[in-house]
């Protein structure tokens, strides 16, 4: 069976606390997928996430289909809703029809080539930038894997390792929670031989492995979900663009996997964040070289002592 080529898109506001029952439901129903938005979740910080009285649930329905019935089904579910939320009072859904090409195009819209740092550029697979002897390309298709460049947090690490590899370095890097790839790659293109790009999502780690094959690097990048405690270690520099909390909750063994005067590079970090990550990886032997920031983000560069 071909996939389907659009969509209805229905949208409902309902109450935080039957948002999970009621998500349920509309996933039983559609069996194309459910989302919870009105959530500001671009953010590294669970912290940040605010707590909201109400939640918009929207729910797809591969057409063409009966959108009448479960419009109908959906308002039986929206009734049922109030019996646990009395104050709720269930409006019609907005619905719309979407197709593929508007998902594709709207956020291809959103990733142009990219200049970063002195050496690279980044430029959407489906673009082409005419080549410039100054800079490795990074062709990318992110999927829907985490990594065109376009964050800050991504920036910075991408500018710090320009500034740590000025000659290829004979020790293997570790790019950890490498989503699109983007930092492994860009390591093998400034000539680093041996990396390893791990990720907790097979499908990050898919995407990963795709995108280094594109860029001609797939011998110098092994992409696994292997997990950190797992690795052997010797590390030269280790990239770590994850949340503040999970850094700090594997510091001693991304500590334990880098030689001495290797690099840590830490990112994903809001400015609020910083002084949490610091004192959580003040009690190990590292020194603090550098602090890059871009507005509210952080990347933390440390050393390893011998
Ligand atoms: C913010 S993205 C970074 C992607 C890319 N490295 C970049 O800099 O743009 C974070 C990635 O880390 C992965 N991740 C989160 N926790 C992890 C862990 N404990 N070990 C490995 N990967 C992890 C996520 O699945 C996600 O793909």
């Amino acid at each position: 069976m071909s996939a389907p080529s659009s969509w209805y898109q229905v949208s409902c506001p309902i109450p935080a606390a039957c948002a999970e029952t009621v998500a349920d439901r509309l996933s039983e129903l559609s069996g194309c997928g459910v989302c919870t938005d009105n959530r500001c979740v671009d953010t590294f910080s669970c912290d940040d996430i605010p707590e909201q009285a109400q939640v918009t649930l929207t729910a797809w329905f591969a057409a063409p289909c009966d959108i009448e019935r479960y419009l109908a089904d959906i308002a039986l579910v929206l009734r049922e809703a109030t019996a646990a939320c009395p104050e709720f009072v269930p409006q019609a859904p907005e619905v719309s029809l979407i197709g593929d090409e508007d998902w594709a195009q709207s956020w291809k819209a959103h990733f142009k080539p990219l200049a970063v740092g002195r050496r690279l550029s980044i430029v959407p697979s489906w673009e082409e930038l005419p080549a410039d002897p100054q800079r490795q390309q990074i062709v990318l298709d992110p999927g829907m894997a985490f990594g065109t460049g376009g964050h800050e947090t991504t920036r910075l690490c991408l500018e710090c390792l320009d500034s740590l590899l000025p000659e290829p370095p004979q020790v293997p890097i570790l790019d950890l929670g490498t989503g699109s790839g983007i930092l492994a790659i860009a390591a093998a293109k400034l000539g680093a031989r041996s990396i390893d790009a791990v990720d907790i999502d097979p499908l990050a780690v898919e995407v990963a492995a795709e995108n280094c094959r594109i860029n001609g690097v797939a011998e110098q990048v092994r992409c696994s979900t292997v997990p950190l405690e797992q690795l052997p270690g010797g590390y030269g520099i280790i990239l770590a663009n994850i949340l503040a909390e999970e850094l700090v909750r594997m510091a001693p063994d991304l500590v334990s996997r880098l030689i001495p005067d290797g690099s840590l590079v830490l990112s994903g970090i809001l400015a609020e964040r910083e002084q949490f990550v610091r004192d959580g990886f003040a009690p190990l032997p590292l020194a603090l070289e550098t602090v890059l920031r871009d507005g509210e983000w952080r990347c933390l560069h440390y050393r390893r002592l011998p």
